[in-house]
């Protein structure tokens, strides 16, 4: 459903080279691992088309990426993007507009299953909060792509829990979810594949049973094999 191929983005500081063929099937979650700087956002804004790749392809449902498929692919950035002055209310209202596609009755449900009252204006929220509107706000969203960079980021150990099992719950069959995090543990718990990147290359990939089986060792071994 999601193709890479060969695809190359030169920074003065890295090379970030997806130097193979990686394909990516609806109805997975996939684990983006990797240490700080190795490549993690670059790639998934490549996907998301925010950042242009300086050679390679990327196809999406069979066809080289267009304002079409960009329409049914979304990206989280790490960063909070919320103007201060407005509240969950407003912000439904705002991306509404935006995209044909955000489901405000669906958006309301993760406010409340999230304890985050409707009308608190965001400088006011903490950053544990915040973080979770962006979650509540990404999968309200009916996008097939659906890519999140470090969602868990700020959210305490208990919510956090609850965090990475809701947007499992939110994967399915004709979706792809594409999550980064530095929380390997919880990120294990609720992902199908994992795809390792080091200093901007693909070091390792594959369904997480298969690349236990591979190696006898969990997510977190195997990450610090690969990095340490
Ligand atoms: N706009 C940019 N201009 C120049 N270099 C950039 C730019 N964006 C990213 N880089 C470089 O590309 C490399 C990969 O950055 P990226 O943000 O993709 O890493 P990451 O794996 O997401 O890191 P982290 O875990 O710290 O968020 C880094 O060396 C970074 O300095």
């Amino acid at each position: 459903m999601l193709v890479l191929q060969n695809v190359n983005k030169q920074y003065s500081s890295i090379t970030a080279a997806y130097n193979q063929c990686i394909s990516l099937e609806a109805g997975n979650v996939y684990a983006l691992l990797g240490p700080n700087g190795s490549g993690k956002s670059t790639f998934m804004k490549m996907i998301a088309g925010l950042v242009k790749a300086d050679s390679g392809q990327i196809f999406y449902k069979g066809q080289p990426l267009s304002c079409e498929s960009k329409a049914d692919i979304s990206y989280m950035p790490t960063e909070s993007y919320f103007y201060s002055y407005m509240t969950p209310k407003d912000i439904s209202n705002y991306f509404s507009d935006f995209f044909a596609d955000f489901n405000k009755d669906r958006f309301y449900a993760f406010l409340n299953d999230m304890q985050l009252p409707d009308n608190l204006k965001a400088y006011k929220m903490s950053t544990g909060m915040l973080a979770k509107l962006k979650i509540a706000v990404s999968l309200s969203r009916s996008s097939g792509l659906m890519m999140l960079d470090e969602p868990l980021n700020g959210i305490d150990i208990i919510s956090r829990e609850r965090m990475a099992a809701t947007i499992a719950a939110n994967s399915g069959p004709g979706r792809i979810m594409i999550v980064s995090s530095h929380l390997i543990d919880e990120l294990e718990a609720v992902s199908t594949h994992a795809i390792f990147i080091k200093q901007g290359c693909i070091v390792s990939a594959g369904s997480i049973e298969e690349l236990r089986n591979q190696t006898g060792l969990n997510l977190v071994d195997q990450y610090k094999r690969i990095y340490a």
